[in-house]
């Protein structure tokens, strides 16, 4: 809807009204279009000014009308019509104008916006508390086509317009202001300045101000522009259509006139708008929202549970996770009490942190206070603290230890979280007085980087320990996801699947080159070996060792089974032979150095892969990049559907974004779940039945229960899985 009211005499006020977003939907048009309608045929009113209600101009077009069938006026001809009204129209953008909602702006002859300068807590000041405008429709598989790749490049000139309509990117008013795409910024009521503007300007010739009239500012080799931004939106986000179609969309508002440059826009849009790559991007939208909304299978849930407020936080152990973890509290305007017992790493510590820091608040154009973390060698400093994140080595008995001596030092009260990446949440729980307030915080490598946190409950975690643990992380700029208690939690345990299969697809043939560059293809960043060659291959190995899986010693077709079934040492005996990855120089590429970040091929490793499959008689052949894809993913996506039905991820937007968030699957494929509704859910069972039957001595290739039940219950969209999913309680 939209409301109408003649204000100050001759001001006709057009007010959007669609909670929460003021999104445009059908009837938020209409209203538009019948508001403009009346101002325009009153004589009384000689300006008029659009807003939105609470404070939000506008969130854009409404995306959950995208799969539905369109209906209402559409906007393209609507912002004509404001463009072409012979009154002069102002924009009062308060909160967002985002998408359609800036676009709708960019129709109107003047833009006003709101700015305040604020400090917003103790050492980080910033500008808050201003408008955001942006045209995000990229991040959601389209391009701005209600002119916004045709007025923006006119009002600001192509390069800038390109980096906003190619990232997606918001921009604060007063970069806005800078940018050119406002006229006016002001600390003080948006609306009744706009309104005051609006009378000012009343009478004043509008030929100016029609910014499809205008013509891109000249630019002298227009050509390698467009390459070098056609290069760099291949290489951002590999596959991805929609960042393609907006350099094209701006190249033809920098090449023709307007009318044919809005035909070129609708003509782009056509391929993007039924792709699938645009629904997975929309699904993936309200999927990252949805992870907010957590729920655990003892009935826990966000809107039930009441998070303890979180003041002052300690880490225990300043190895690179602990460091990151400090810089991210401090980051969230937290007082940290940073713990290492270790002399020389803590004094590595406190030269690491504050310029890690440092660079953060370079990069976000903020200040810091590094007195906000202190250091200490003694455990003893964390006695005051209101939540304890313990990041040390990766080892059970030392961390029983830790946490024993945690739950003497601290308050009664104090929360304490594990960084375990894949430790028993409940047994460590078990170690302290009061087990419900203990959690896993799961941060991912760097941690003050990654978006991902995986938020683990155990068996006896309170409500309230759950729902702090998930505040904190939202505060921290994280995703947090809940998840359940068990080996790997949902991320490691899907992961372990994928790896697994990797290293068999090289025992039976294939290479790292050939098996990282079918997941590159596919949209990963690195593919899998590249990727474990970055982490260090000796991380896995530590695990492996301490699980009593590396052992090389075996002979024979034991060197190829544990535990029953299938298991290849591959990763074991590049480890012993020294190759670590990266930081040796050597791992499953090689590099120039130590240290070396560009992954070449190999010799020694192609060598060592033939006498390995001659010495197990295995004879290799030849795969193909679908079979790569399909191994490596469908058992990944087939460990998911096992998480999801014993309850450990409470739906597959869960696992969706913490693939995207802290694995580096596609976002344009929307999540390895909704990858495999998209594929289709019969297909997925008949590919994993047919690899089973080819790798019988691999059980995690069978199909899942849950995935068999959804195929059985005629593959209902994702949406409706809640539906089928019984959540069980967590198993470990
Ligand atoms: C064959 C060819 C046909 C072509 C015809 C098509 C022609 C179309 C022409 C033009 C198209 C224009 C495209 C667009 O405008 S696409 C939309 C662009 N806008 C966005 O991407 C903005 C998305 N929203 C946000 O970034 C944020 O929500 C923000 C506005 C910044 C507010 O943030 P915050 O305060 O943190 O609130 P939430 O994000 O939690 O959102 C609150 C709830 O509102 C829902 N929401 C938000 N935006 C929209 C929207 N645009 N449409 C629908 N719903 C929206 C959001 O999901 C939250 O609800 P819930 O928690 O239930 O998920």
């Amino acid at each position: 809807m939209a409301q109408y009211r003649r204000v100050s005499g001759s001001v006709g006020l057009i007010t959007l009204q669609n909670p929460p977003v003021n999104a445009l939907s059908a009837s938020v048009r209409q209203g538009i279009v019948d508001s403009v309608k009346r101002a325009l045929g009153d004589q009384k009113v000689k300006s008029v000014v659009i807003c939105g209600q609470n404070g939000v101009f506008c969130g854009g077009a409404d995306i959950r009308e995208f799969g539905r069938q369109m209906s209402g006026p559409p906007l393209v001809p609507m912002i004509h019509d404001i463009e072409a009204a012979n009154k002069p129209v102002v924009a009062a953008i308060e909160g967002s104008a985002l998408g359609g909602g800036l676009e709708l702006a960019l129709g109107c002859h003047y833009r006003i916006s709101h700015s305040k300068a604020v400090v917003y807590h103790c050492f980080i000041m910033t500008m808050s508390d201003q408008a955001k405008l942006g045209l995000p429709e990229v991040t959601l598989g389209l391009l701005p086509a209600a002119g916004g790749t045709q007025r923006l490049p006119r009002l600001i000139g192509v390069p800038a317009a390109l980096n906003l309509i190619t990232t997606g990117r918001h921009v604060t008013a007063a970069e806005a202001l800078q940018l050119g795409i406002l006229d006016h910024v002001t600390e003080h009521n948006t609306v009744d300045v706009a309104v005051k503007f609006a009378l000012s300007v009343t009478g004043e010739s509008l030929d100016g101000r029609r910014i499809s009239s205008f013509s891109c500012a000249p630019l002298s080799d227009l050509d390698s522009l467009f390459e070098e931004a056609m290069l760099k939106v291949r290489s951002a986000a590999r596959g991805a259509i929609a960042p393609v179609a907006c350099v094209q969309a701006v190249r033809a508002a920098a090449t023709l006139p307007y009318a044919q440059g809005m035909e070129r826009e609708k003509e782009l849009m056509a391929t993007l708008f039924h792709s699938g790559q645009a629904r997975a991007l929309q699904y993936f939208f309200f999927a990252q929202r949805a992870v907010g909304r957590w729920s655990t299978p003892s009935g826990a849930r966000w809107d039930t549970s009441q998070p303890r407020p979180v003041r002052k936080a300690a880490v225990i152990g300043l190895g690179t996770m602990g460091r990151g973890i400090t810089v991210a509290l401090a980051q969230a305007g937290l007082s940290v009490v940073a713990v290492e017992t270790h002399a020389k790493q803590l004094m590595e510590a406190t030269k690491a942190v504050p310029s890690m820091l440092k660079r953060g608040a370079v990069r976000g154009g903020t200040t810091i206070e590094p007195d906000s973390i202190t250091y200490s060698q003694n455990l003893q400093a964390v006695a005051d603290v209101d939540l304890v994140i313990e990041a040390v080595f990766e080892d059970m008995a030392l961390k029983e230890k830790v946490f024993q001596q945690l739950s003497i030092i601290c308050k009664p009260d104090t929360l304490l979280c594990t960084n375990t990446s894949s430790l028993d949440v409940d047994h460590l729980a078990s170690q302290t007085r009061h087990p419900e307030l203990v959690v896993g915080m799961h941060f991912f490598a760097p941690a003050h980087v990654m978006k991902l946190l995986e938020v683990v409950y155990g068996r006896r975690s309170s409500p309230a320990a759950v729902a702090t643990a998930m505040q904190l992380g939202k505060k921290m700029g994280k995703v947090s996801v809940a998840v359940g208690n068990c080996r790997g939690f949902a991320g490691n345990r899907m992961l372990k699947r994928y790896l697994e299969q990797a290293f068999f697809l090289l025992e039976e043939g294939a290479t790292p080159e050939l098996v990282d560059r079918a997941l590159e293809e596919f949209g990963f960043p690195m593919g899998v070996f590249r990727m474990s060659d970055l982490s260090g291959l000796d991380v896995g190995w530590r695990v492996r060792k301490a699980d009593g899986l590396a052992d090389t010693s075996l002979t024979g077709t034991s060197a190829r089974v544990r535990q029953g079934c299938r298991y290849s040492p591959l990763g074991d005996l590049l480890c012993e032979h020294g190759r670590f990855g990266q930081k040796t120089g050597r791992g499953w590429y090689q590099y120039d150095k130590p240290g070396g970040r560009v992954a070449k091929s190999d010799p020694w490793l192609h060598n060592f892969l033939d006498e390995y499959r001659a010495r197990h008689g295995l004879v290799p052949r030849c795969i193909d990049q679908q079979e790569v894809l399909e191994r490596c993913l469908f058992v990944l996506i087939n460990e998911g559907f096992q998480i999801l039905e014993e309850g450990i991820a409470a739906g597959p937007e869960d696992i969706d974004a913490i693939y995207v968030f802290g694995y580096g699957w596609p976002r344009h494929r929307g999540g390895p779940m909704f990858y495999a509704d998209m594929v289709g859910l019969e297909r997925v069972v008949e590919r994993l039945e047919r690899y089973h039957q080819a790798h019988p001595d691999v059980p995690y290739l069978q199909p899942s229960g849950l995935l068999r039940r959804l195929v059985a219950n005629g593959s209902p969209p994702i949406h409706k899985w809640r539906n089928v999913i019984k959540n069980r309680n967590s198993q470990l």
